[in-house]
């Protein structure tokens, strides 16, 4: 199993910087990359990761993308002197150099691709290279923007060429529309290219026409460019998570790709000068998580902006503890969306609607620009950053307890096994779906269980894992422990996949929610806390429950943000074992990874298939992403039924008053 994060670094790439008064370009410093680096070790990063060393491009990689002119050209920057320098830049909009600056960018560019062979030879599962000059401005014939060699881009056509790749998707979330990337894939529907920036009507910087959501790719490569274009500032973490839920996630899975390149800039992080934004570090940890369940975990990030260095610093951080599994930090007061983000969502669905099976069959409208709402007028965020992180992080706690009724399969040492009383093991397997049968099993069930969770809530555990007799019963038996045994424990998200109708006696006071996805039509009363989900069968396969989770689950399940998560499900459910797969790795982004799995009448596979979930190991792709037609609406009427009690689930403006 591939395991392991690289951090490219090499302080070489430090060694240039401004010579002359250019206040556009005075924020790029090579502090950037020592000020990062220095956190990683202080953060006790450094040594966790893999160090991959850099390398110089060759010639011939720069000219993947760029032309030998181009090539030569740069080339020259070598020997010039500071006024020569000057002129040649001056032909390019918003880059300066150094008579480094071409030494630098071929090592920039040279770690990016390190990274690319560190992962795709599975040397690594995943990793970032913490490189300048940045690249994703910089064009077939023209730097721009800070940046001389186009490194994501040129890493998309070397894995193409290199591993054959046929599908690489390319995210980019600095705070910069990344033009120079987008003209190179804009036909190719090989690379699918995602990019969110700060736009405000063109008024932002590199204030283009083709940065707007209208440009959605050419000819065959139509569909296959996002642009989400913020245009008011201040934009927070429910903004943030709510295009990562309504727009990429479920595009990334319906192209499920071979290799996620990041385009990570930071620029698009609170405090930064350039972006104005409010998301805060952790938000990037969470944008990480959400990724590393496409492609097998196969992520290279690579820097691009960020110039706060504090804020910089602090969400580098936060992406390498995603990348190496630690548990990602709570984010509070997930909400609705801002109408001017609403705006851009519903936009960019609607402009994508033909080409995306997830947005096909809805009833999507454009809504032009008219929304004003000034909440982001505001030139400050309203909340501090949150990098309070110690600064030592100690190692996270062992990866999963496993209560297994049964002896059925051996566990991966990583597991922490909770031994069983001494109950004749074929004795245990009798028990029957309808009820436990006698008093002595309904009590070994609920001895198990509070030992895997008395386990997660000592830390001695991330999360766990129980096989049980019965679903509901065993339900109940998590509630009462923790109403009891964990006062720490305030809310609790249960996602129960089954159709028996589950004894709804919530007093909806919020501190269970319970989401259920069920094949038939549940009767029991609907309210905030108990949402029931409809997904129709087809064949022996519930379709859907993709779609359900990406616009239903996972934003409600954020802006909840529950204590512990609970995943009661069964293997006759029908659902594929993939897509619990997903649906138990996309999950531990809840709860700081506090997460127990009760599995009902369990096939030894799935078993062990969750087990690997829950230890954070890759999971398989889920190969036919293509969400159905039927069930889209179901969920569709379910989301706009709720999004009044959760925003979070809105995706176009709705005018109320
Ligand atoms: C890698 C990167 O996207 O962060 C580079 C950004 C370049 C910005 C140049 N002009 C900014 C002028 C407006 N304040
Ligand atoms: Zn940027």
């Amino acid at each position: 199993m591939v395991s392991g994060t690289a951090l490219i670094y090499d302080e070489e790439m430090t060694r240039y910087r401004l010579l002359w008064d250019y206040p556009v370009c005075s924020i790029e410093v090579p502090e950037r990359l020592s000020v990062s680096y220095s956190e990683l070790q202080i953060q006790g990063l450094v040594e966790r990761c893999i160090s991959v060393p850099v390398r110089e491009a060759t010639e011939e990689e720069i000219l993947l993308a760029h032309s030998q002119d181009f090539l030569e050209a740069i080339k020259t920057t070598q020997n010039m002197d500071v006024e020569q320098l000057k002129a040649f830049a001056s032909q390019f909009q918003d880059v300066y150099f150094h008579q480094n600056i071409y030494h630098c960018a071929k090592l920039a560019l040279g770690a990016t691709l390190q990274l690319v062979d560190a992962v795709m030879t599975k040397k690594v599962r995943n990793g970032i290279a913490l490189v300048r000059p940045p690249g994703h401005h910089s064009q077939h014939s023209a730097a721009n923007g800070f940046c001389i060699f186009n490194n994501v881009a040129i890493a998309a056509l070397y894995a193409k060429k290199m591993f054959d790749l046929k599908r690489i998707l390319i995210v980019d979330w600095d705070i910069h529309h990344g033009q120079g990337t987008q003209y190179f894939f804009e036909d190719d529907p090989s690379v699918l290219y995602f990019s969110w920036h700060r736009y405000e009507n063109q008024e932002f910087w590199p204030n283009l026409p083709e940065s707007d959501y209208s440009t959605v790719g050419k000819g065959k490569g139509a569909g296959f460019n996002v642009n989400v274009p913020w245009n008011k500032i201040g934009m927070q973490n429910s903004d943030y998570l709510s295009v990562f839920f309504h727009i990429l996630l479920p595009m990334a899975y319906e192209f499920n790709p071979e290799l996620v390149l990041i385009s990570a800039g930071f620029d698009s992080a609170i405090n930064d000068p350039e972006g104005k934004m409010c998301a805060t570090p952790a938000c990037f940890a969470h944008l990480t998580h959400l990724l590393m369940s496409l492609a097998e975990g196969k992520i290279c990030a690579v820097l691009e902006g960020g110039y706060d260095l504090h804020s910089l610093s602090h969400c580098i951080c936060h992406t390498v503890k995603a990348f190496l599994g630690d548990p990602v930090p709570h984010l509070l007061n997930i909400s609705s969306p801002c109408d001017s983000a609403l705006e851009s969502i519903q936009n960019v669905r609607a402009v994508h609607q033909q080409h995306w099976a997830f947005l096909r069959s809805l009833p999507i409208s454009m809504k032009h620009q008219n929304v004003n709402d000034d909440k982001k007028l505001e030139q400050f965020c309203n909340e501090e950053i949150h990098t309070s992180s110690p600064n030592y992080c100690p190692l996270p706690p062992k990866r999963t307890a496993v209560a297994l009724l049964g002896e059925k399969i051996e566990l991966p040492d990583r597991c922490l096994k909770i031994n069983l009383d001494s109950v004749p093991s074929d004795e245990i397997w009798s028990f029957k779906d309808s009820t436990v049968e006698g008093q002595k099993d309904s009590l070994h069930l609920q001895k198990n269980l509070c030992s895997v969770m008395m386990k997660i809530f000592q830390k001695e555990v991330q999360n766990g894992l129980a096989a049980v007799p019965c679903l509901l019963e065993a339900i109940k038996a998590v509630l009462s422990f923790c109403t009891t045994c964990a006062n720490s424990v305030s809310r609790i998200l249960v996602l129960y996949l089954g159709d028996k109708d589950y004894p709804v006696s919530l007093e909806d006071d919020g501190n269970l929610l319970l989401i259920q996805m069920s094949t038939k039509k549940l009767k029991g009363r609907e309210s905030k806390y108990h949402i029931p989900i409809f997904l129709p069968k087809e064949g022996n396969n519930v379709k859907g429950v993709l779609h359900a989770l990406f616009s239903l689950i996972l934003p409600v399940a954020y802006m909840y943000n529950p204590d512990l998560v609970v995943t009661a499900l069964s293997c006759q459910s029908g659902v594929d074992k993939k897509i619990l797969n997903q649906l138990t790795s996309l999950l531990q982004g809840l709860a700081e990874g506090q997460l127990l799995c009760l599995i009902h009448d369990p096939e030894v596979s799935f078993l062990e298939d969750t087990i690997c979930s829950l230890l954070g190991d890759p999971i398989l792709p889920v190969t036919d992403g293509v969400l159905q037609g039927e069930a889209i609406q179901e969920v569709e009427q379910q989301r706009q039924r709720l999004q009044e009690q959760w925003g979070i689930l809105k995706t176009q403006v709705t005018r109320t008053e």
